[in-house]
Order: C-alpha cells, then sequence, then structure tokens
C-alpha cells in the first residue's frame, strides 16, 4: 500500500498578503523609477557593500521591505530580471521558512487544472536577525514562497537545520510579525516621473 502524504499544503491566496514598500525605486512596465533612499536605510546598505557580494564596482542602491503577520506569505514567484541575481535579505521579527519550488515549464508538467506544477525543491528557516544571501540557480531557476501559515514545524527539508540553534526536528515555531529587508542591486534606473491625471 502506498504511503499516505500528510505534509500539509501551503495555502496562497493571491502572490501576497504582506504590505511592502520600495525604497531606492519603483518598479515599472518599463523598468524602475529611481527614487532617494531614506536615511535610516543607509546604515544596512553600507554593511552589504562591506560584503562584496556583487561584481566590482557595483553596489546595492535598492530595499524593499516587507511586513508579515502570522499567517501571510508569498506565493512561489521569481524575482526576475529587473535585480542584480545576487540578493540580499535582513530578517527582523519572527523567524519564517522561506520554501523553493522547481517548475515544470513544459506542457507535460501541467495538473489536470492547467495549472505548472511545482515541485518543492527545500526550504531554509530564516532566523530572526539573520543574513541570506542568494545568487546562482537558487535566483534564476528556483521560485521561492513563504506559505500562509500561523506556524512551522521543523523538519528534515530544511537546508540549514544543522547550522540553526536551538531548533530541532518536530518543533513548532509560532510565527509573530516579520519585517524583511530585501537588499539589492537595480542596473538600470530611470528618472522618469510618472504624471497622474
Ligand atoms: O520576505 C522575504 O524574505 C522574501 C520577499 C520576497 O521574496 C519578495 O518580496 O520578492
Ligand atoms: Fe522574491
Amino acid at each position: 500500500m502506498q504511503a499516505v502524504d500528510k505534509t500539509p499544503r501551503p495555502r496562497w491566496t493571491q502572490l501576497s498578503n504582506r504590505r511592502l514598500i520600495n525604497y531606492g525605486g519603483v518598479p515599472h512596465p518599463k523598468g524602475m523609477i529611481a527614487e532617494d533612499i531614506p536615511s535610516w536605510l543607509n546604515h544596512y546598505i553600507a554593511r552589504i557593500n562591506q560584503l562584496n557580494v556583487y561584481e566590482e564596482g557595483i553596489k546595492a542602491n535598492h530595499v524593499l521591505v516587507n511586513e508579515y503577520l502570522p499567517g501571510q506569505g508569498i506565493m512561489p514567484h521569481l524575482d526576475g530580471p529587473l535585480f542584480y541575481p545576487t540578493i540580499t535579505t535582513i530578517s527582523c521579527g519572527s523567524h519564517t521558512v522561506l520554501e523553493y519550488y522547481e517548475q515544470t515549464e513544459d506542457e507535460t508538467g501541467l495538473d489536470s487544472n492547467g495549472t505548472l506544477v511545482r515541485h518543492h525543491k527545500t526550504s531554509i528557516l530564516l532566523e530572526p536577525r539573520s543574513l541570506l544571501i542568494v545568487k546562482d540557480d537558487m535566483y534564476h531557476k528556483y521560485l521561492h514562497a513563504i506559505a500562509e501559515a500561523e506556524q512551522d514545524v521543523v523538519d528534515e527539508r530544511l537546508a540549514n537545520l544543522a547550522v540553526v540553534s536551538g531548533v530541532q526536528v518536530g518543533d513548532v515555531l509560532n510565527r509573530q510579525k516579520r519585517i524583511s529587508l530585501t537588499i539589492r542591486h537595480v542596473p538600470k534606473t530611470s528618472k522618469m516621473k510618472i504624471k497622474i491625471f
């Protein structure tokens, strides 16, 4: 008899129900419209720039601040071509679990609803006050997501379990409010102003 997979399916209602603010530029269909970065963020940008995560001469110039309440998340997506493909995320407040999915691109990978099939690849426990650096396939190939859950169960699917202190398989971690700072480099920003009539 086949074992039943009792793993709860993540729930995603829309791309995200989190609150977010862009600093340094606002995404627009024609690119990124440049904006000043408030001074309170300069400290974090400077700390990221000290790490030399980009190639020579490239500096962070954009910060996305996301706020998630327990039960909020973000559905699987790629960050896309607007950003330099090495990104950094500082987590404040709650932990969360960042999930990575592989998506089948061709029609053989469609389910009965015609939706692209996604396979869970790995998950990372993002600890409070941690820094995550993402690049290569984790940026370009695998979609990332945060399940709309109020708690996370620690299991072997967490790729960083061995380096996270104080948690073990089976622990249930209750989410609190989480604020993330995703600090990135946007190669092209335009000074264009949007006219609102
Ligand atoms: O909050 C996070 O750590 C991830 C946010 C994210 O993936 C995004 O805003 O594109
Ligand atoms: Fe993202």
